[in-house]
């Protein structure tokens, strides 16, 4: 099948730099995603955009050049509740991947243990509007509590505007809880505002609340853009990304977001993404929670203990 691109897309950097910041071995890559290809995993029928395609070999070939050991992949919602590329993916990368997957109530035990068996370790839950129809609550609140025999958690994705309305039920979830990009803080207010107080009380009060400090292209309102060699980028989302390591160190993670779905300024070279790692970790003992111990914790936790 040919699709066609959202107008306006922007594809993934094809050149990126060999990052400055040496990663600590065996660091993961918590936060990536694969976009069929197309011709060989169709985009579900239901989605909000088009993306260009970006393949597991590509993904693993960024993965290698930037120097991560592992990748959790997480299911875009271009794909739906298809999972078949991400699961082709973390098959192919045998040992390397684990995998986020969407599913809906529908889905069988069956497919739930074949989808454990690819190396899926969660569901992700996304609130955010512009990328997904409603799903009721209490059918999430179902999967939530099949997924939790398995052992496995849930990625939610959200608005920080929309943290208010969806605490009763976040914070009623039986499982970890892992938040994708901070919730999604708006950077141009201040770090110690109502706004990300509520974020940071929110991790406080549920210990079993993770948070991936990821996406400083997103967030970023001032940059400067991780372009051009540029050291310092995004300097508006460092205290944020910063209060969240400080203060919770052992229940963060890092990923690049490759291939970086729904940018609309620029599209950041994801060598010079890595190297805004010790902006955020100033420590080597901070780096090394944050890039291997917290995520191998999670999602390999047999070979933590190997
Ligand atoms: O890649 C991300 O984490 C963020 C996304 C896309 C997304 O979540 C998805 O399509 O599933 C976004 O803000 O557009």
């Amino acid at each position: 099948m040919q699709f066609q691109k959202t107008p306006g897309w922007l594809d993934w950097y094809a050149d990126p730099s060999k990052p400055k910041f040496q990663l600590p071995p065996g660091s993961v890559d918590a936060h990536c995603h694969v976009f069929g290809p197309g011709a060989q995993f169709p985009f579900a029928p239901e989605r909000k955009y088009t993306p260009c395609d970006a393949s597991k070999q590509q993904l693993f070939a960024l993965r290698d050049h930037l120097g991560f050991a592992r990748n959790v992949i997480v299911q875009a919602t271009c794909h739906g509740a298809d999972n078949r590329a991400m699961v082709d993916a973390c098959l192919a990368a045998g040992d390397k991947a684990r995998g986020i997957a969407t599913v809906k109530r529908s889905v069988t035990d069956e497919e739930l243990q074949q989808l454990h068996a690819a190396g899926v370790r969660g569901v992700r839950f996304n609130f955010v509007k512009r990328l997904v129809d409603f799903t009721p609550k209490d059918e999430l609140m179902e999967i939530a509590g099949r997924i939790a025999k398995l052992g496995w958690h849930v990625v939610i994705y959200f608005e920080a505007v929309d943290l208010p309305e969806l605490w009763d039920f976040f914070t009623a979830l039986p499982t970890t809880v892992v938040v994708d990009h901070m919730g999604r803080p708006d950077v141009s207010k201040p770090v110690d505002g109502p706004e990300f107080e509520l974020f940071l009380k929110f991790m406080r009060e549920h210990a079993n609340v993770w948070s991936k400090v990821s996406c400083p292209e997103r967030l970023s309102v001032t940059g400067p853009k991780a372009l051009n060699g540029e050291q310092h980028a995004y300097q508006d989302v460092v205290p944020f990304a910063r209060r969240v390591i400080e203060e919770f160190p052992d229940r963060v993670l890092w990923g690049t977001d490759w291939p970086h779905p729904n940018l609309k300024d620029h599209m950041p070279d994801d060598g010079l993404l890595v190297d805004f790692i010790p902006q955020i970790a100033t420590t080597a003992e901070l780096q090394q929670k944050l890039l291997v111990d917290n995520p191998m914790r999670l999602y390999w936790p047999s070979n933590e203990l190997a």
